[in-house]
């Protein structure tokens, strides 16, 4: 039984015809594994624009982002941070495609790469709609500071960055700190780093850890996530889908896998109920490594990215 129009509640902050824009972000600089970079080429490889195509919506996708162009040579660390200049540029550029696509009234789908570029993609949908909250969806918080950082790795720090959170590096100071700690909402969490719980804390952050997923079922941690960040259900939704979220046994082909994850349902539930608001404006799906584990692993993994998607654009299981 469906209460409501979907159709018409999923069109309300795009113009007709549905169109939605892939990103294709081959970019792995946030984080020392080889591969990432491969994951947006995997999942338009393996169909999805078509998938995307056969929900009704209308698909723009003319190739990945060229990030060979940008370079940054010298780039030795800053402080901790690993490769600084070259995720800083690649970053910003993601911004202005994001950006302009929602300009244009089409719904960016970012395919990572690895889940630094959310600091791209976040800054383009603030850039149109200020008022957009995320919902961010992964085992890990990525809400390390420069100085909190144990790995130097920036892919887990974008969310500090989009807050305003730790010392001002002047390479990024085009990331404007405009998301306020009131407009994200976790849900997914099992592995933060010590400074990170501290943050979530000291900024009263919304998190929705696998524990509450146990508690609740992931029916009501979704209901409740919406209730914090959105509650009107009247605000644009930037949903950020780190793989890793999933547990390893549903996507095990991804950077960081934690155990204890989301099952494949509860994965696709969430990106189900975020499109049933209609208030989606813009999507990633990060993490997805296709050189990571055996064949078979990859292919299911590479598949998962591929329906996720799907279900937060309207793919229904009736
Ligand atoms: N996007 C991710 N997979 N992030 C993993 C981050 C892991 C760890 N917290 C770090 O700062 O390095
Ligand atoms: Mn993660
Ligand atoms: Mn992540």
């Amino acid at each position: 039984m469906v209460p409501t129009s979907q159709e018409c509640s999923s069109s309300r902050f795009l113009p007709d015809p549905k169109t939605v824009a892939i990103v294709g972000c081959p970019f792995r600089g946030g984080q020392r594994k080889l591969g990432v970079d491969k994951g947006p080429i995997a999942l338009v490889e393996a169909g999805l624009p078509d998938q995307i195509k056969e929900l009704g919506w209308k698909v723009k996708f003319d190739g990945h982002h060229q990030f060979e162009e940008i370079s940054a040579e010298n780039d030795p660390p800053i402080g901790k941070l690993l490769n600084p200049r070259l995720v800083s540029k690649v970053c910003k550029a993601v911004s202005e495609t994001v950006g302009d696509h929602i300009k244009n009234g089409e719904l960016p789908l970012t395919l990572g790469g690895d889940h630094s570029l959310a600091m791209g993609t976040i800054s383009g949908t603030l850039d149109r709609y200020p008022e957009a909250c995320v919902v961010w969806v992964d085992a890990h918080a990525d809400i390390n500071t420069p100085e909190t950082t144990g790995s130097g790795n920036i892919h887990g720090m974008p969310v500090a960055f989009l807050m305003g959170l730790g010392p001002t590096i002047p390479e990024f100071s085009w990331v404007k700190p405009r998301l306020s700690s009131s407009r994200i909402v976790y849900i997914g969490l099992r592995d933060l780093d010590a400074g990170e719980k501290r943050i979530l804390k000291e900024n009263k952050i919304k998190a929705f850890s696998m524990h509450e997923v146990d508690r609740w079922g992931i029916g009501r941690v979704v209901e409740m996530a919406l209730d914090h960040v959105n509650p009107d259900r009247d605000r644009p939704i930037h949903l950020s889908f780190d793989v890793d979220a999933l547990d390893p046994s549903v996507a095990p082909s991804t950077g960081t896998p934690v155990r204890g994850g989301l099952t494949f349902r509860e994965g696709h539930y969430i990106c189900e109920a975020v499109y049933e608001t209609g208030c989606l404006i813009a999507l990633d799906i990060m993490e997805v490594n296709p050189s990571l584990a055996d064949t078979a692993s990859i292919n299911q993994t590479i598949a998962v990215g591929c329906s996720l998607a799907r279900s937060a654009l309207g793919e229904t299981l009736l």
